[in-house]
């Protein structure tokens, strides 16, 4: 589902020629259907390793394999229909701010040329199951924080990804928002998705079951 074989990354410095090297010799493999947390202290590279997951980078060493295809092999053509195939989840809520609640849900779908009879049904259940019926036509910023978090779960899931990837999704959140938040993960990680949530919080992890990755200095120092 997720490989990682002896992944290193380097981002390219001002002048293209790569800069230090953020991920190193990194090795894991993630089956269909799991749960895992990524952690690590500041800088350490989750979000990097995040961005490979999303097919927004390619590794500069190794072999990441996303959904059985192997970036190194993938043309840049096929890259789209692969980020696709994935859901991403922001720490930063990144939604619309000129479309209303239904029609941020609504536009992966749209875009992916989907009728609208049966976005009507989709979006409808999506919001209900996020809490938000009755608050479809309202914008983003009249949305609290947790609410615009669910919002952007939703999003992500509406074209039913395989793999679901989020990135401190709770951070900006009161505890009761994020709790609610990461329910909605868990929910969505029982119906069959691969999850994987990257976070700089220990305490979450140790209330919740899930593989823990934990990064330091680009490397993997602890998998359990
Ligand atoms: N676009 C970029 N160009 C150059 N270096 C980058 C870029 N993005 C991240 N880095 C560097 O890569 C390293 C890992 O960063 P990354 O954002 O992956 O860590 P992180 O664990 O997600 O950190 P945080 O918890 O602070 O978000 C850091 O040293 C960072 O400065």
């Amino acid at each position: 589902m997720v490989r990682f074989t002896r992944v290193g990354l380097a981002y390219p410095d001002q002048r293209g020629r790569p800069g230090p090297e953020v991920l190193r010799d990194l090795s894991f493999t993630l089956g269909e259907g799991s749960f895992t947390w990524i952690l690590g202290p500041s800088g350490a590279g989750k979000t990097s390793v995040l961005r490979l997951m999303q097919a927004a980078l390619r590794p500069s060493e190794g072999e990441v394999e996303l959904l059985g295809i192997p970036l190194s092999r993938a043309r840049r053509r096929d890259l789209p229909a692969l980020r696709r195939r994935i859901g991403v989840v922001h720490q930063e809520f990144r939604l619309l701010t000129h479309l209303n609640a239904w029609d941020n849900v609504a536009l992966p779908l749209r875009l992916a040329g989907i009728a609208e009879s049966t976005i009507r049904a989709d979006v409808a259940d999506l919001l209900d199951w996020i809490g938000l019926a009755g608050k479809e036509a309202r914008r983003p910023e009249e949305l609290s924080g947790g609410e615009q978090q669910r919002l952007v779960i939703a999003r992500a899931v509406v074209t039913r990804p395989a793999l679901l990837v989020a990135d401190e999704p709770t951070s900006e959140l009161d505890p009761r928002q994020g709790r609610r938040t990461l329910a909605l993960l868990l929910e969505m990680n029982r119906m069959g998705t691969t999850v994987v949530v990257a976070t700089h919080s220990e305490d979450l992890p140790q209330r919740h079951a899930g593989r823990m990755l934990t990064l330091d200095g680009g490397r993997l120092v602890a998998d359990g």
